[in-house]
């Protein structure tokens, strides 16, 4: 067995082709090189993509930054500092006013230094690994779409085709491709994607457009002239937030589907249409002026209407021979609001890469079927949670917030944010290993500890039985186990 001390790892021989550039596929570039693999990378667009508002990223992710001090000042520097936190209704009244994010993880008896995650703005972050790839030398090339996966296992190779009929083989095959991944046909089956009669108007940009509205200006301006903050806003079955930066201004808001929405981070509309549609709430408040205001101050092209979609979970994330293995969106989607879909596709890569180091050239198959061990239940809970949070983000408990206002915020539990991969992986491989030799199926496998809720015991689930859940107001069945 490999040693997490050994950085920089000798070379393993591991020949790895990663499709997609999102942070999934490029944390694999790095963190594979690290560990000794050889790496290269395909992307179907032109170029890097760097579309997108903000995002939750959880403290697992952020661990193997310790690894290359570049990106851990740069994170640093992009990362919000003396954030805040505020909390109203959608028509406007405050019902918590701003407060440290520090201050409340010290109420919560946390450390206020290593909060479990942050607000993120995506283009930021996403540029910050590109550069990583880049000072790496791992090249990357665009325009390479990918059409079809294969393997062959008396060769032990995984291979893709592009669609200009180019074939790439390596020993391993990352399918880092996002929702729809072209591998599951080989690896899986399809997984069904449900609307959730839900969707996502989300805008990012220069905080100068403020500029344009004095009232606006003064509304969202920053705490003590300085400090970033989020204003989260909860109405019935609808919930918006906002972030303050010194540079940028963000807005999201989750509304009913109005026909125009797509699982697209380019499918912008128009300020007016959502200005149409945003007081179709129900109940008779509407929402703040201020918003609506917000919503005239966003320049054109820049909002989109993302929607909301359901996948159910599955457990098959490689093909039969080990060769070709989903990471990321390719393996379970997230809704936004799950705080959990790029900490979950990071924490992915970083298992995998360590998992390969482990096993070595001789057991590529048997290092993939490990890491699967140690990641399927754990992204099945967290794709859980992310439904409950979104079920207690659009019906929200007004008296209970008051008295507790976590309760306005999505949980965002130990089990979630404790995690470290690289270390979970090196205590644990040996031991799953044994577990799979001995024929112990995942579901029963307890030699590991748990890094997932303890006490849960997985069983499949469907959206099915959530969905109904939700239709007749009752709580997202979590399932046994300490979830909190
Ligand atoms: C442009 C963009 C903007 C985003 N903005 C936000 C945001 O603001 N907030 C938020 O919460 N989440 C956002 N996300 C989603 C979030 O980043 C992901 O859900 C999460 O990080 C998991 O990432 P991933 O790498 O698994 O998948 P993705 O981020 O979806 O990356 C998949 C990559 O694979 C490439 N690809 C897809 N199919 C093929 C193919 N056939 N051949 C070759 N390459 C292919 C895609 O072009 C993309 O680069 C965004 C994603 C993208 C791609």
């Amino acid at each position: 067995m490999g040693s997490i001390s050994t950085d920089p790892y000798p070379k393993t021989g591991i020949d790895i082709l990663i499709v997609g550039t999102g942070l999934a596929g490029l944390t694999a570039a790095i963190e594979c090189t690290r560990k000794g693999h050889s790496v290269r990378l395909l992307e179907r667009n032109a170029d890097i993509n760097t579309a997108g508002d903000m995002y939750f990223m959880g403290l697992p992710a952020t661990r193997f930054f310790k690894h290359w001090p570049e990106m851990a000042a740069e994170y640093s520097t992009i990362s919000l500092h003396n954030a805040h936190i505020a909390t109203f209704k959608h028509s406007g009244e405050q019902i918590i006013p701003p407060l440290k994010v520090a201050e409340r993880l010290r109420a919560q008896g946390l450390d206020p230094n290593t909060p479990p995650g942050a607000f993120q703005i995506r283009p930021l972050v996403y540029r910050m690994f590109v550069r990583q790839v880049e000072r790496l030398g791992i090249s990357i090339e665009f325009n390479r779409r990918v059409v079809d996966y294969f393997e062959d296992e008396e060769t032990g190779k995984g291979s893709v085709v592009t669609e200009d009929g180019q074939r790439y083989e390596a020993d391993v095959v990352i399918a880092a491709d996002g929702v729809g991944s072209k591998s599951q046909k080989l690896v899986g089956g399809e997984v069904r994607a449900r609307g959730s009669g839900r969707a996502m108007w989300r805008a990012a940009f220069p905080i100068e457009h403020l500029d344009k509205n004095p009232e606006v200006k003064e509304f969202f301006k920053l705490v003590n002239g300085t400090d970033p903050i989020v204003r989260t806003w909860l109405g019935p079955m609808t919930y918006a937030m906002t972030l303050t930066r010194e540079d940028v201004m963000v807005w999201l808001l989750n509304h009913e589907v109005t026909g125009t929405e797509a699982e697209s981070w380019h499918n912008t509309i128009s300020s007016s249409e959502v200005l149409a549609d945003m007081d179709k709430v129900r109940g008779p408040a509407k929402w703040a002026p201020v918003f609506k205001e917000l919503v005239k101050c966003t320049p054109p092209n820049t909002i989109v209407n993302f929607a909301l979609l359901w996948r159910d979970p599955q457990p098959s994330w490689a093909s039969p021979g080990g060769r070709v293995i989903q990471i990321g969106d390719a393996a379970h989607s997230y809704l936004p609001s799950s705080g959990n879909g790029a900490t979950q596709a990071i924490e992915d890569a970083v298992s995998l890469a360590s998992c390969l180091q482990i096993g070595g050239r001789e057991d590529v198959a048997q290092s993939v079927r490990a890491h699967i061990r140690m990641r399927f239940v754990r992204n099945a809970c967290a794709q859980k949670l992310g439904f409950a949070n979104a079920a207690r983000l659009q019906d929200t408990n007004w008296e209970k917030v008051k008295l507790d206002p976590r309760v306005a915020a999505p949980a965002h539990p130990k089990w979630v944010w404790s995690h470290d991969p690289e270390a979970y992986a090196y205590e644990n491989y040996d031991k799953v290993v044994e577990s799979m030799r001995k024929g112990v199926p995942f579901e029963e496998d307890d030699s590991i500890p748990p890094n997932y809720p303890k006490g849960y015991k997985y069983e499949p689930w469907s959206m099915d039985k959530i969905v109904d859940d939700m239709n007749n107001g009752r709580p997202v069945d979590l399932g046994p186990g300490d979830w909190a």
